[in-house]
């Protein structure tokens, strides 16, 4: 499923003006259109207002209370269902200090932001779907949920117990990345997650600045990890999916101005790891017309660690926070996020059964042909290669009952369905035709239960054909 990024934008105005016009300061005004996608950005000194196009442009009402719920139903509701389905998912909240980032992600006690609700819908949801499960359809349900802050460049580990925990960034085979070592939580209900978001909060890195009383001073990552698994017991079908979410709430862009060394330096790390993510997001942006552009992804913590997000398996969201105190600030987060919503990924179900267990089959069956190679020298016994013949067939039939359930969602999937079949039935008939038949009284029986599995193979090619065309039709 490829997509672009969605991208809103949230004004900050500290007086609450009303829904539409909020006249900040005395030489920036900002409006949005009444169609809640168009931002208009202006100041006296400036002669033409400038102005952007977003998926959603939130503007503050009189009631917080609303604000929060408002973006929360307008724009992050359908991740939850997207994580539940098995695709990845990331909501990124960017803009200058004080625009009010940690408050949209996070909120406050009495209006609760982002996270707290993703997570509540994740359970609610979950249960929702399930609750009418027959007794031979049982789910299991399994989250983690992990927490970490991007400090000048260290990953800071924000659930471990005792001093800070520094981890790597990984990259694994499919060239995904992923923190090593993090304390990762196993949460069963609300309240559990809820208390690990708690926690992570206290832990990290916040100091008073000229802009905002409490001001973030890391990049923060809230990760939270769904594995699901759906047995049926009357078929036998064993459906599996993992799916992953970042929440992340990245420190502000901010000027360099007085402070101590320290402040000036993680100042410093903040604004180089925006830039390294501006320029990520520029050269993603232009992707289309340079192909395969060499992304920098590894020049900061951040965008290793948000690869994934920013240009592969993800669904993503990024809301740019104004607060048009600035105009050149708020003029700067606009083109930020402008540039943000050209930017495509492209989401794949991670359903496991699906993936892993083509991975599997194949996997046997490069066994079974080399088995099969080999046995002009060895001569293994015949019952091995029954029982994997026997293995394959089983678990061919899972991978068929599986692939008609994802008939119904995707056609996409189908078609990779039916191209994997295809490449595996070649294999097959490779296998079959490797057969040294001189031989063919030994072989017989293995020579027999090879042409059941050429048939099967057959079968399957021509079911989901059928399947592709009743779905296309
Ligand atoms: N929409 C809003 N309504 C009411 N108060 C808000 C809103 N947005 C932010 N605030 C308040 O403004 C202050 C600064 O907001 P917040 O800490 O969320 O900014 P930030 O963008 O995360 O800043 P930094 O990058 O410095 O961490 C906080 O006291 C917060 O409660």
């Amino acid at each position: 499923m490829s997509d672009r990024i969605k991208v809103a934008v949230r004004v900050r105005s500290p007086q609450g003006n009303g829904p539409i016009v909020c006249r900040a300061s005395s030489d920036t005004v900002s409006l949005i259109n009444d169609d809640k996608k168009s931002f208009r950005i202006s100041s006296p000194q400036k002669k033409a207002a400038k102005e952007f196009t977003y998926d959603y442009c939130f503007s503050p009402t009189n009631s917080i209370a609303q604000d929060q719920a408002e973006i929360y139903e307008k724009l992050i509701r359908g991740y939850v269902l997207h994580t539940l389905e098995g695709y990845n998912s990331c909501i990124l909240a960017y803009g200058q200090t004080g625009s009010g980032k940690t408050f949209t992600m996070m909120g406050d006690q009495n209006h609760e932001g982002v996270v707290p609700r993703f997570c509540r819908e994740l359970f609610e949801v979950f249960h929702i779907c399930h609750q009418d499960d027959s007794n031979e359809l049982t789910t299991e349900f399994q989250v983690k949920c992990s927490s970490f802050e991007i400090y000048n460049e260290q990953v800071i580990d924000l659930l471990s117990s005792g001093s800070q925990k520094r981890c790597k960034i990984r990259e694994r085979a499919d060239k995904s990345t992923f923190v090593e070592g993090l304390e990762e939580v196993d949460v069963a209900n609300v309240d559990e997650i809820i208390e690990c978001i708690h926690r992570g909060n206290e832990n990290r890195t916040v100091r008073s600045t000229h802009m905002n009383q409490e001001s973030s001073r890391s990049h923060a990552v809230f990760h939270i990890s769904v594995y699901q698994k759906e047995t049926d017991s009357k078929t036998g079908t064993v459906v599996e999916c993992r799916s992953t979410c970042k929440l992340v709430d990245l420190a502000g862009s901010e000027r360099l101005g007085s402070g101590d060394t320290k402040m000036k330096h993680e100042g410093t790390s903040i604004n180089k790891s925006l830039s390294t993510l501006g320029r990520v997001i520029s050269l993603l942006a232009e992707a289309d017309r340079h192909k395969s552009p060499l992304v920098p992804y590894r020049e900061s913590a951040l965008t290793w660690i948000l690869k994934e997000n920013l240009g592969g398996n993800s669904n993503t969201c990024l809301i740019a926070c104004v607060s048009p105190e600035n105009y050149h600030e708020s003029l700067s987060t606009l083109r930020y996020a402008s540039l943000t919503k050209r930017v495509r990924t492209s989401a794949t179900l991670n359903s496991l059964s699906h993936i892993e267990q083509m991975e599997d089959l194949k996997s046997k069956l490069r066994e079974l042909q080399k088995m099969v190679n080999d046995k002009k020298s060895t001569n293994p016994g015949q019952h091995i290669l029954e029982k994997r013949v026997e293995d394959i067939q089983r678990t061919n039939f899972f991978l068929e009952q599986r692939m008609a359930k994802e008939a119904q969602i995707s056609a996409q999937v189908l078609q990779t369905a039916q191209q994997e079949r295809d490449a595996l039935a070649w294999i097959t008939l490779h296998i079959i035709e490797s057969f040294d038949w001189g031989q063919a009284e030994s072989n017989h029986e293995i020579c027999n239960r090879s042409s059941q599995l050429q048939k099967a193979f057959e079968e399957d090619l021509s079911f989901f054909d059928d399947a592709f065309q009743k779905y296309c039709a």
